[in-house]
């Protein structure tokens, strides 16, 4: 489980995050929803101790993140799938954390299998198209095989069968008892997916609900969130 407490971020005059709270359960898939620079990647930079936070904390099952004894087994995380070294192969930039992880090679073989990359594991990342990046984020934030995943967009650049397979993945991942937690801007494809919303808009929380508690009379998940969100953009 993910508790976010009074989470809040400033950047000079910005408030990125501004007081949030809300807790992620495991066993479904949640949505972490809201217009560009609601402060999602903010939230989830917080979550994984690479922001400080103004005020407030993330916990992991009651630890932050950085007094977690080996985070790569509870909490897999990707934020910006083309951070990687685009002079490595796939195989490679996962070998290399497996490696620094104590984590054994073979699970590096079994990750590229569960993201369906391992004809292109020996070809570098910077010919990767948006949607192999991706998928080998993916596989890095699966290595340590962690109870808890964070994802940042994850559907960006999939094509409609990578939709398909990354929806399948994570309803499997949840059902295996996970907390999944997933930012998005698909609206069709998070009503087939999650099951909890989290929405936020100017850094604060708008709704903290299910996928039918927010359509409620919209025609669909789309129209409530931009009823919701209306002049939440920055
Ligand atoms: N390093 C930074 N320095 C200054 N301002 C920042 C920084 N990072 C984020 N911000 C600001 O914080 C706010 C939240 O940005 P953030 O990237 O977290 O939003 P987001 O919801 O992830 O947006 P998007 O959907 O467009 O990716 C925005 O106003 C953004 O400009």
């Amino acid at each position: 489980m993910i508790d976010i407490q009074h989470l809040t971020k400033r950047y000079g005059r910005t408030i990125a995050v501004d007081d949030l709270c809300f807790t992620v359960k495991p066993g479904h898939v949640t949505a972490f929803l809201g217009p560009n620079g609601a402060g999602k990647s903010t939230t989830m930079r917080l979550m994984l101790g690479l922001d400080r936070p103004a005020h407030g904390d993330v916990r992991f099952d009651g630890k932050r993140y950085e007094h977690l004894h080996r985070p790569l087994h509870t909490v897999g995380a990707m934020l910006e799938a083309r951070s990687m070294h685009g002079g490595r192969s796939g195989y490679h930039h996962l070998l290399w954390l497996a490696q620094s992880n104590r984590l054994p090679k073979a699970r590096v073989k079994q990750v590229l299998e569960m993201v369906g990359l391992p004809d292109a594991a020996r070809r570098r990342v910077s010919g990767y198209s948006l949607g192999m990046t991706q998928r080998l984020g993916i596989a890095a934030a699966l290595l340590g095989d962690p109870p808890v995943l964070l994802l940042d967009e994850p559907v960006n650049g999939l094509d409609p069968e990578g939709i398909v397979w990354i929806r399948h993945l994570l309803k499997e991942l949840a059902g295996q008892g996970r907390t999944v937690f997933v930012s998005s801007h698909f609206m069709a494809e998070t009503a087939l997916t999650a099951q909890h919303l989290i929405v936020i808009g100017r850094g604060r929380l708008l709704a903290d609900t299910t996928v039918p508690g927010l359509i409620g009379e919209s025609a669909s998940l789309e129209e409530a969130f931009i009823r919701l969100t209306a002049g939440g953009q920055r």
